[in-house]
């Protein structure tokens, strides 16, 4: 590592000893402390008023924490460990230093921003123009098409022309990302950035462990993928939908096909009781974004953890501004290491799905708050997927039916049994429709940026995953001009993604442990820990550990296991996976989307391409699909 050779340095032993490493240590916090909030307040400016000056102002901040980081980092590495006694001084020193794209030379890194601000603001300021008129975002208005159009011509129009805005625009600019970010890895000792990202979770069976999860939970995504696949051929029909084959994405309530929960009542199992409309309720009691937030910190603060502190609602952006500032209004939760400073920023519209996704930002603000007293190098999740669990575990207990009663926001508890599986069907379109995405997004990167997918087949390789988890195929055909996963946020961001497919099944463990340590006795998903002080303690003592134990400690504290287990999520859904194997045999549907390959442009285009299947000439007279 050529920036660490110290030359003439005197005799290492006598200088680097474990006590000097905690002086070395001590020393590091106060620095930090400044050089991270500053850098953190130049980033919130920036997205927060989207401007050249503030952007500016962000990359100087950026070069500034860069190079403390690899000040510390590279000095970090010159202590020999081994024989030191102390195991968190050895722990603070081998997290010290893996300095991430710090490790860059200077006009590498500077390149290297310069890239990722594109790519983030491309997506943040991205607009999709009608033909005469106006100009539309993505929030909310083409998320808000996507969620509630049941035309599919219109629906087709906001998937693609998003995707021609986002994604063609981020492609050429991505293989210089890849390379870059590999280069930063190789310069933390890492062979690439998926082998740098892998390792937060201090797992030698990371891959093992994702692929026995994701077999685990197949039985139940197969089910719920046949099943809405019947529902949706009943709505838009035979031409639209091939009930042996994938489903064309565009179809599915969401942007990126990733949850379904907004086409509920399309596939709502007892449609003659349908679920009431909490959106509506929410309206009519005049809901503002704020008594949103307010709510989930009362559900917090009814568990005996921290409340928002004040700062939070001063500095927060919780709703898109009206002055015309441009914003990024992809949702997140910031810690700007100064006590109380931590904040949200989101795009707040009034609807139960950013009532719910309100209550996972605060989760992670909790965490914030939890681990603010440990040092610097602690003020992170066990896991980046204990970060993303925390929230979306409170939320499971939010949207129980027992809970929005509590809360006025239903007017009766809907307990008989088809009511139930209409409810566990909502909670199903939401989070198993989730598995296949949540996996397949880094398994794309990881293959990325180990080689494996090359930048010649970007997009194919993105489809072939997406048929491969998802059983979904692209409305229409699609090449290697589009680069349609850059169309997802955490893309663009380079935000790593398997951590929310590891949350899926760490919340349901969460909940399984939080909902027996407050009493609760009956079915999984009635329970709701509302009020529980002893579930507080549970969740609390977890978060104030920060990253400072090995996350598998940390479970097995809290849960009695040390290894995740998919067994808590296949109990909640216990109920609802008989009734769709019912229905799916009843309605004589097969699982899965045997052999079909999904439509893309080839070279020779004598293929003939229908909704994402491939059609041979012959075949195509005789209305057969080619099974490839
Ligand atoms: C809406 C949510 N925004 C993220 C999150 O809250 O995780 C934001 C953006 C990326 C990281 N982030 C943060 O806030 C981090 N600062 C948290 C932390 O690292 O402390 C999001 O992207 N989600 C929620 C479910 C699935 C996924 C999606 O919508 O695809
Ligand atoms: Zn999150």
């Amino acid at each position: 590592l050529p920036w660490l050779r110290t030359a003439g340095q005197p005799s290492l032993d006598a200088f680097y000893n474990e006590t000097q490493a905690k002086l070395f240590l001590k020393f590091y916090e106060q620095p930090a402390r400044i050089v991270f909030n500053e850098f953190m307040e130049a980033t919130w400016n920036y997205v927060t008023n989207i401007t050249k000056r503030n952007r500016k102002n962000m990359f100087q901040k950026e070069v500034e924490k860069s190079q403390f980081m690899l000040y510390f980092g590279s000095r970090a590495r010159l202590f020999k460990t081994d024989h030191f006694q102390n195991p968190d001084v050895k722990r603070m020193l081998s997290k010290l230093q893996n300095i991430d794209k710090s490790a860059l030379p200077t006009e590498d890194l500077q390149k290297y921003n310069r890239l990722l601000t594109y790519m983030e603001t491309t997506y943040s300021t991205a607009e999709v123009c009608l033909d005469e008129g106006p100009c539309i975002p993505l929030e909310p208005d083409l998320e808000e098409i996507m969620a509630t159009s049941r035309d599919e011509k219109e629906l087709l129009w906001a998937w693609q022309r998003w995707r021609d805005a986002v994604g063609r625009q981020i492609r050429p600019v991505f293989e210089h990302y890849v390379q870059l970010s590999n280069k930063a890895a190789q310069y933390n000792g890492y062979k690439d950035m998926g082998a740098l990202w892998r390792a937060k979770y201090e797992s030698n069976t990371l891959e093992e462990d994702l692929k026995r999860l994701f077999d685990e939970l197949q039985p139940l995504y197969l089910n719920l993928h046949a099943y809405v696949r019947r529902s949706l051929f009943r709505y838009y029909g035979p031409e639209v939908i091939n009930l042996r084959g994938p489903i064309p994405a565009h179809l599915l309530g969401n942007m990126w096909a990733q949850s379904w929960d907004n086409i509920l009542d399309i596939a709502l199992p007892y449609p003659k009781k349908p679920p009431e409309d909490v959106t509506k309720i929410m309206k009519n009691q005049h809901w503002k974004p704020e008594k949103m937030f307010q709510e989930a910190n009362i559900f917090i603060t009814s568990l005996g953890l921290l409340p928002a502190p004040s700062e939070f609602w001063v500095k927060s952006m919780l709703e898109k501004p009206a002055d015309g500032r441009e914003v990024e209004c992809h949702a997140s939760a910031w810690k700007f290491y100064r006590g109380n400073d931590v904040r949200i920023k989101k795009c707040t519209e009034v609807t139960i799905e950013d009532l719910l996704s309100i209550f996972h930002q605060m989760g992670h603000i909790q965490y914030y708050l939890q681990f603010q007293n440990l040092s610097v190098i602690y003020q992170e999740g066990a896991s980046p997927a204990f970060e993303e669990a925390v929230g979306s575990v409170i939320t499971l207990s939010a949207s129980s039916h027992k809970h929005l009663l509590s809360r006025g926001l239903l007017s009766q508890q809907h307990q008989d049994s088809e009511e139930e599986v209409n409810f566990l069907l909502g909670i199903a379109l939401e989070k198993i429709a989730f598995i296949p995405f949540s996996y397949l997004v880094d398994v794309f990167r990881w293959k990325v940026f180990d080689g494996t997918i090359t930048k010649s087949i970007y997009n194919q390789e993105w489809w072939n995953l997406r048929l491969k988890y998802q059983g979904l195929c692209p409305p229409v055909t699609r090449s290697e001009e589009d680069f349609d996963p850059g169309a997802k946020f955490h893309i663009p961001a380079s935000v790593p993604y398997v951590r929310y497919f590891l949350s899926l099944v760490l919340q349901f463990q969460f909940h399984e442990a939080l909902c027996r340590a407050s009493g609760h006795a009956g079915p999984l998903h009635r329970c709701d820990i509302y009020n529980s002080k002893v579930a507080g303690k549970m969740l609390g003592d977890v978060l104030k550990l920060g990253s400072s134990r090995p996350w598998q400690e940390v479970l097995k504290e809290m849960t009695g296991q040390s290894n995740i287990s998919a067994k808590s999520f296949l109990s909640y859904f216990k109920p609802l996976l008989h009734w769709l194997v019912n229905e799916n045999v009843k309605q004589g549907d097969i699982l899965g989307w045997l052999d079909y390959s999904c439509s893309f442009e080839e070279k020779s285009t004598d293929k003939v391409s229908f909704l994402g299947m491939v059609l041979e000439p012959e075949q195509a007279r005789l209305g057969q699909w080619v099974l490839l």
